[in-house]
């Protein structure tokens, strides 16, 4: 679903991302570690199509990004660290919005609860103002949001910072529940505990290069972090 080739991209004289191969399958969860200026974003950016590559190519299910723009865009959601909504409309109007700017038909209430129940929100938040909403509660109906749209694949970029712990084992969840049934995702974190329990693979990127890949269930919580240490000491 989603795959990088040699994916590359260069400020100036400082390469963000090199030579990048990645691919990641529906159903799956990959999580980026690294440090601060990884290049974690920079990689989610350029599936985004928010970015071009120096070099190389990021394709969603099989379409270039730069060259399949907007069919792209319906196949991807994007849920950035902060999920931008608008405060005073409740969080069912939220996804009624978005969804008819993705040019959608109007959702029925029925329909607008189910997505939000899915993305797990609970009934009694759906009619309240967003402004009231937690950290978490905006994620879901980001995500709602992304459900409704059709997205076959879902980007999350440091979804858990800030979240309290069970509002983390919630997404964490949720994106388990997603992926089994077929989303691929792919998610930027520090969250060493939450990658090892919502990935089903793990990939430490350090200073634009992608070093180590893993999957999640050869790995425990310690050997992770001592993997991960050892990489940002090395
Ligand atoms: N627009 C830009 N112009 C110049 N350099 C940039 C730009 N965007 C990113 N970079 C640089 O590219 C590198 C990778 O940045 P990126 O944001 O991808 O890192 P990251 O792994 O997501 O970090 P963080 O964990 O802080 O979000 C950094 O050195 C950053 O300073």
């Amino acid at each position: 679903m989603l795959e990088a080739k040699k994916l590359s991209k260069r400020y100036g004289e400082h390469l963000a991302l090199e030579c990048l191969d990645l691919s990641i399958g529906a159903g799956e969860v990959f999580c980026l570690l690294g440090a601060n200026g990884a290049g974690k974003t920079t990689t989610l950016n350029l599936f985004l199509g928010f970015i071009t590559p120096t070099q190389g190519e990021a394709r969603v299910a099989g379409l270039e990004v730069q060259q399949h723009e907007a069919h792209v865009r319906g196949l991807l959601a994007y849920v950035p660290e902060l999920v931008m909504l608008y405060p005073r409309l409740t969080g069912r109007e939220n996804l009624a919005y978005f969804n008819t700017l993705a040019g959608r038909q109007a959702l029925s209430t029925q329909e607008s609860s189910g997505w939000l129940a899915r993305a797990g929100l609970q009934p009694g938040a759906m009619d309240v103002p967003v402004g009231r909403y937690s950290k978490g509660m905006r994620q879901k109906v980001g995500i709602a949001i992304a459900l409704a749209k059709g997205a076959r694949a879902l980007l999350l970029d440091e979804p858990t910072s800030g979240l309290d712990p069970l509002a983390s084992n919630e997404l964490s969840e949720l994106l388990l529940r997603l992926s089994g049934e077929g989303m691929a995702v792919l998610m930027a974190t520090h969250d060493l505990f939450r990658a090892k329990e919502s990935g089903t693979r793990v990939g430490i990127m350090k200073s634009g290069r992608l070093v180590e890949t893993r999957a999640t269930r050869d790995l425990g919580h310690a050997e992770l972090e001592q993997l991960y240490l050892a990489h940002m000491r090395g």
